[in-house]
């Protein structure tokens, strides 16, 4: 297996329910697999951890039978959204100079090629481009390096239609020519139906439908659950079920998760909106 997740649970902070909760996990190689998941659904926790960027107490966490954080395994790719708000990214520097000082001569063929792909300019000026012109950038710059794992924190919400496509494209014929492995955590699911070999779903922590093969069997092996969906209708169906479980949950008076399990409400206005005043 590529990757290996063994009784994962993590929490961002001391008094708040685990944004992760046992997950385990075993990813092949070559596989692509798409995470499916509302806001808040521990998503990019999960892919954080994976590109080493968070100290895990509870669970192993292995690439390549390397520990993630202790012990980093090479070739591990991680491209997340928050690249793009890096000042360093938004200074007066030309994309040639960028993606030369990034090491892009030594990928040459491949920086090449996804130039032509992502229809970047070498000549933009990183303080003067489009979100989504500075996205393919970060595209060019996270993808030049051939990678054996790919973990994909929704980088593709800023890009046209048409670039989205090409890149889904060149990320498919990749992973198949030279074997990565790709997690994909999104909410875009319009033309993603032939990218993934698998899904995976998570709500509230948990990983509740481990990764499940896609396109589902056809013929006499049709899978019971996915029939002839399309991708979009089954994570609409599996966040309605979601939302369904937490007003359920809410009903009860009862939270899957939150910073205000033992908080009490004021019970005097004043009091209720001063704590909500950001002015002092
Ligand atoms: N830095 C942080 N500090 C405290 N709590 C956090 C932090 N980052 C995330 N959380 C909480 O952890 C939980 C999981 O968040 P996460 O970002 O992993 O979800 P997600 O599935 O990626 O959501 P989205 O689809 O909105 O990106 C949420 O309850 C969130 O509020």
């Amino acid at each position: 297996m590529s990757v290996v997740i063994n009784a994962l649970s993590y929490a961002h902070a001391a008094n708040v329910l685990p944004a992760l909760d046992t997950v385990s996990l075993a990813l092949p190689p070559g596989s692509r697999t798409v995470i499916v998941g509302s806001n808040g659904a521990g998503k990019s926790t999960l892919l954080q951890i994976l590109a080493g960027r968070r100290l895990v107490s509870t669970g192993d966490v292995r690439i390549k039978d390397r520990d993630v954080f202790r012990d980093s395994p090479p070739g591990v790719t991680f491209l997340g959204t928050e690249w793009a708000m890096n000042p360093v990214v938004r200074g007066d520097i030309v994309v040639s100079h960028f993606l030369d000082s990034v090491g892009g001569y030594r990928y040459k063929e491949r920086r090449d090629q996804l130039i032509d792909l992502l229809d970047v300019d070498l000549e933009w000026r990183m303080h003067q481009i489009s979100d989504g012109e500075r996205r393919r950038v970060q595209l060019v710059f996270g993808l030049m390096a051939p990678y054996d794992v790919l973990l994909l924190d929704e980088v593709t919400v800023d890009l046209d239609v048409l670039v989205r496509d090409d890149l889904l494209r060149f990320l498919k014929r990749d992973s198949e020519t030279r074997g990565a492995t790709i997690l994909y955590a999104t909410h875009i699911f319009d033309g993603l139906n032939y990218f993934p070999t698998q899904i995976a779903h998570m709500a509230f922590g948990r990983l509740v439908t481990p990764p499940t093969q896609w396109p589902p069997a056809a013929g006499p092996e049709l899978n019971a659950e996915f029939g002839s969906s399309t991708l979009y209708s089954v994570a609409l169906q599996w966040l309605k079920e979601d939302r369904e479980h937490r007003r359920e949950l809410e009903k009860n008076g009862r939270r899957e998760r939150g910073a205000r399990r033992n908080e009490t409400v004021p019970s005097d206005s004043e009091t209720f909106y001063k704590k909500y005043d950001y002015s002092h």
